[in-house]
């Protein structure tokens, strides 16, 4: 089949990643932009012996749930990443539940009911979903209702890309075509980050700017060999910006050695610190702390993740017993100092020398110690009671699963963005003698095909 090739799909269920299933003459065909129960015209995007994929085209008998494409209003048609932006969100958590659920059951072996599985929206869309269904007036100083009630007003975080001309905008699915941001908005970002007005920059010789927003602070940060260059254009539109604004530029040469392959795999190259100190500082409800993370650090993304986190992994430690609980893959701490408030002793290990120098800042006065190190070489399993893991979506994988097993740990609280990963994981400890006593995964990735997932493991 060629990439012109169209054919007439019944979508039958969903498919991890915000696609849909569907059957095309005895293969499986993984459909963008459909909805199970639509009966769809796509266009064969890649083809292999047994899977095809596709993209809808046209929609012959639309699901009720469809609602117009948000990239649209967005000023991003065909930009990718937004999987879900042709379904109403409440019906695109019930997709995701139900394309979780497959996957903990066909790669974890598991029977999602019996462990209770269940999608939970964030706090931010839960209360906006709520307040409109009792017709409550908005609040002022909350954050727009509108986009809180369409899931497209909650990264903290946004990367985006650059065009020739310098324009931002987001790539165009599989591709590096970049499709600049037209409505002056960056897709799915908090409204504090969209009233600085990063849309009208130009920044040529640029390829991507990072935009960390935290509390009365923030962080931008410029990629590519034009950064440096670059970077005067964004201190000046800085000035009328609230709070402090930390802007960060790429230097042109690669960092080379150990350590320098730590985003994702890419040679990062140095950064320089352009204006303010470089860090972004967290307030997060139910921390006692401000928090600071470095501007390119790892942050949880949704507004309210931190918080959910926190409170889901403090509920599945339950109280302090004595015992050590490692906080496995740390970043700059969160998860441990949400628990070392507590009262529990917290022993973390992380792969980034920044992140635990801002985790042993974050910690200071708790009972809180964080070591640079990779999990899977980490010494310290063999004295903890309880452990905290929150790997990268590459999962926890074998070796740390195995050291795990061997340790004297009796609970886990797996922490993951990825639903596959997640279910190997579970299903190597539950064959090495756990049982798994929850799964929920909080849905803080409105309207993309992503979740973040808390299962808890006792033996
Ligand atoms: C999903 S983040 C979690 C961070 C932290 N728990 C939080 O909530 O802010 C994963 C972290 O794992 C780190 N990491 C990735 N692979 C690692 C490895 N093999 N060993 C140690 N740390 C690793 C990354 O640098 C990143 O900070």
């Amino acid at each position: 089949m060629s990439g012109q090739d169209r054919v007439t799909l019944e979508i039958l269920r969903p498919a991890a990643g915000g696609e849909s299933l569907a059957h095309h003459d005895g293969r499986t065909v993984f459909v963008a932009g459909a909805i199970p129960g639509e009966t769809v015209d796509a266009e064969i995007t890649g083809e292999s012996r047994r899977v095809l994929r596709a993209r809808t085209v046209e929609v012959r008998e639309a699901s009720p749930h469809r609602v117009t494409d948000r990239r649209i209003a967005l000023g991003v048609p065909g930009a990718g990443g937004l999987e879900f932006a042709h379904v109403a969100l409440v019906h695109s958590r019930a997709l995701k539940e139900q394309a979780a659920a497959d996957q903990l059951e066909r790669i974890g072996g598991l029977d999602a009911s019996q462990v209770g599985f269940r999608v939970l929206p964030a706090p931010l869309e839960a209360a906006a979903e709520s307040a409109s269904r009792e017709g409550a007036p908005d609040t002022e100083g909350a954050p727009d209702r509108e986009g809180v009630l369409d899931g497209t007003a909650w990264r903290t975080r946004v990367q985006s890309a650059v065009d020739a001309d310098g324009r931002l905008g987001m790539l165009a699915p599989g591709s590096h075509t970049v499709i600049p941001y037209d409505a002056g908005i960056i897709p799915l970002a908090v409204d504090e980050v969209n009233a600085l007005g990063l849309t009208d920059l130009r920044l040529p010789g640029v390829t991507r700017v990072e935009v960390a927003a935290g509390h009365d602070s923030g962080a931008v940060v410029l990629r590519g060999g034009g950064a440096r260059e670059q970077a005067e254009a964004v201190v000046s539109q800085t000035r009328d910006w609230p709070g402090e604004w930390s802007i960060l530029a790429e230097a042109g040469t690669r960092a080379r050695g150990r350590g320098a392959r730590n985003r994702g795999g890419r040679f990062a190259r140095p950064l320089h610190t352009v204006q303010g100190d470089g860090w972004v500082r967290e307030r997060v409800p139910g921390v006692d702390r401000d928090l600071r993370v470095r501007g390119d650090g790892f942050w949880q993304v949704h507004r309210d993740a931190a918080a959910v986190l926190v409170s889901s992994v403090r509920s599945a430690v339950g109280d302090p017993d004595g015992g050590t609980v490692l906080d496995l893959y740390c970043g700059a701490g969160l998860l441990g100092i949400g628990l070392a408030e507590q009262g529990h002793s917290i022993a973390g290990i992380e792969g980034s020398a920044q992140a635990v120098a801002d985790a042993v800042a974050n910690a200071r006065g708790l009972d809180a110690r964080f070591d640079v190190g990779r999990v899977e070489g980490a010494p310290d399993f063999a004295a903890a009671r309880t452990a905290v893991l929150d790997p990268p979506r590459t999962g926890a994988g074998p070796a740390v699963v195995d050291a795990l097993l061997a340790s004297s740990v009796q609970r886990i609280v797996h922490v993951s963005c990825d639903g596959a990963t997640l279910a190997r994981d579970l299903k190597r400890l539950v064959a090495g003698g756990f049982r798994v006593s929850s799964v929920v995964a909080h849905d803080l990735f409105p309207v993309t095909g992503h979740l973040e997932f808390v299962a808890v493991l006792d033996r």
